[in-house]
């Protein structure tokens, strides 16, 4: 099978052939033939309309090239391809509609199927194809957006996500500021290497992450004369050791042993060396592609194309239009099978190795021990540790003071990161799902938000639930990522990240969801605003 692929979701032009015998799995006389051409914008940033000029000028001369080797490859064969693949979104409407012309007269010329792909799957795709993976967590850190993702029940979940830019636009934001052209990403890769770390905000939320905090402070600090060097060392240091935790935390609550990292700042070295070692340290697989293969290609667009042409999941040329927020979770996926998922059991064990700490069950109370994270800079991985262990202390006691179930606090010791907590429950909330419990957590956050405080990660491993109890008794446990706010929309981020947590673990997510948010809206005396604020975090534009 032969399937031409074409890219132009913003700056690289791209067109490549996939030549394979079983497009399902990685072969090894499988062949990619890719040929870009990329936008290199004079200053500035990506303009919208200069990147689809070029795209109308490059798109007709690299799909040529492609044809042109197909024909060689094909020897004859009439016609040379059996399908043409193109990135339909997310991406710039402008150069998204050159790329659907372009590909229609193509598939309408040799009278083949058409294939309309998800660019942000295409990038988590090409990374599972050629690691033979079966079901990894996926995380794209690309120009436009940053995402962790994991299959279950037909879809590419999102799991985490940017709650404002992407990373790669991030970084560039920054080193426009200082005057470099664009992309940015390479150049504090480069300057990186010089310089020491200068700490920054580092802000993650349950699974979802931030960037504009530590945009601002790059920014000042390199306008207050840190030097530029030292900066970027800071940046790679700090966005790069959330992007690891995230993963961290995605394969814990998960229960997966395999990560596959896609996306243009997946080239980075440093970011991969960090995966790897919080991989390795957990016995988990690490993958990422060539470096071809992860700043955006036509080569991953014609790979998941001969999968789901292979699928019959092909575009009647009428319904073929682009969309510019296509969302990795709007995709039906057609060529994966509905029981395969991210999801595993997890094992009860004496040891659990959470994403942040070690815990060590005995009789009657576990102690917690945030062991050293090796990836992460010395000096930012001892502050996250001490911050963390002595505010989910506090915390945890606080909320019970408030009536919410909580195990005791037995010992704290803060400057070796370790406390001591009664044991409470028999099952994590994710073996244990109705919609009692739940609810009880939904009410539990009601109550320590109208006190005051969030909890930072409500994820259905950071409940435990008495299950023999008729009343299920429902813990919160884990309030190391909270802190005191009165913001609706800091409280409304930990619906959304309970939310996204139901829909990586549980089957009927949208009900228990329904439950969760209906007992909150029972208990809380801020409802509205929460509701409202979440909202907002859902519909966010998370294109930018
Ligand atoms: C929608 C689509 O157009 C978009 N594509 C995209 O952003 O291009 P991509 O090739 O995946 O990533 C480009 C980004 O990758 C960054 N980048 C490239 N090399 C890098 C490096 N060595 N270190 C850090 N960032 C790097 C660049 O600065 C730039 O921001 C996306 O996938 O979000
Ligand atoms: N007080 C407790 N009683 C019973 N089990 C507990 C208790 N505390 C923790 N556990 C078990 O240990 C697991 C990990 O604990 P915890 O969430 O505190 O660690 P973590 O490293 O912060 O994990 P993560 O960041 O992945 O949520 C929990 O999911 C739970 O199964
Ligand atoms: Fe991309």
């Amino acid at each position: 099978m032969r399937v031409l692929g074409i890219e132009g979701t913003a700056w690289a032009a791209s067109a490549a052939l996939f030549e394979t015998d079983d497009p399902t799995r990685a072969t090894d006389d499988e062949h990619v033939f890719i040929e870009s051409d990329a936008y290199q914008p004079e200053s500035g940033g990506i303009h919208p309309r200069e990147a689809a000029e070029h795209m109308g000028e490059a798109i007709p001369e690299v799909v040529q090239t492609a044809i042109s080797h197909a024909r060689e490859r094909a020897g004859g064969d009439d016609p040379p391809i059996d399908a043409v693949a193109f990135s339909r979104g997310p991406g710039l409407g402008p150069c998204l509609r050159i790329v659907g012309t372009a590909a229609r007269a193509v598939a309408q010329r040799f009278d083949v199927p058409l294939v309309g792909v998800n660019h942000m799957v295409a990038h988590l795709e090409v990374g599972r194809h050629r690691s033979g993976f079966e079901s990894p967590v996926c995380l794209n850190a690309s120009g436009a957006n940053a995402h962790l993702l994991g299959y279950r029940n037909g879809r590419y979940r999102v799991l985490g996500e940017t709650m404002d830019t992407g990373v790669g636009n991030a970084i560039d934001k920054f080193t426009r500021h200082v005057g470099w052209q664009h992309p940015g990403g390479p150049k504090v890769e480069r300057h990186a290497r010089d310089g020491d770390f200068h700490p920054l905000p580092y802000v993650v939320k349950g699974m979802d992450f931030s960037f504009s905090g530590i945009m601002s402070a790059a920014k000042q600090a390199s306008d207050d004369d840190v030097p530029v060097e030292d900066v970027c060392r800071g940046l790679e240091e700090t966005i790069f050791a959330m992007l690891t935790e995230v993963s961290e935390r995605a394969l814990s609550l998960t229960g997966a042993d395999e990560l596959v990292l896609g996306g243009g700042v997946g080239q980075n070295d440093r970011l991969q060396r960090m995966l790897r070692e919080m991989c390795d340290q957990r016995g988990a697989d690490f993958f990422a592609p060539e470096n071809r293969f992860l700043r955006d290609n036509a080569g991953m667009i014609a790979i998941l194309g001969a999968k789901m042409y292979a699928a019959g999941d092909t575009l009647a040329i009428e319904e073929s239009g682009i969309d510019s927020n296509f969302r990795p979770d709007d995709v039906a996926v057609s060529w994966r099978g509905p029981e395969e998922s991210v999801d595993r059991v997890v094992e009860t064990e004496t040891e659990v190795q959470g994403a942040e700490a070690t815990v060590t069950i005995e009789a009657d109370r576990v102690v917690k021990d945030r062991v050293p994270r090796s990836y992460r800079h010395p000096a930012l991985d001892e502050r996250l540790r001490i911050e963390r262990t002595r505010q989910e202390a506090r915390l945890t006691s606080e909320a019970r003071r408030h009536g919410v179930p909580t195990p005791l606090v037995l010992d704290t010791d803060p400057d070796e990161a370790r406390l001591v907590f009664q044991r409470v429950g028999d099952a994590d909330l994710r073996e244990a799902l109705t919609a009692d419990t739940v609810a009880a957590v939904g009410r539990s956050l009601a109550r320590i938000h109208d006190a005051g405080f969030v909890h930072g990660d409500p994820t259905t491993r950071n409940v435990r639930v008495d299950t023999g109890r008729e009343d299920g008794h429902v813990f919160l446990i884990d309030f190391g990522l909270g802190y005191y706010t009165d913001e609706p929309e800091d409280h409304a981020m930990d619906l959304h990240v309970l939310a996204q947590s139901l829909s990586g673990t549980a089957d009927d997510p949208e009900t228990l969801l329904a439950a969760a948010e209906d007992a909150y809206r029972e208990e809380s005396d801020h409802a509205e605003s929460v509701f409202a604020s979440l909202d907002d975090i859902e519909g966010r534009g998370r294109y930018q």
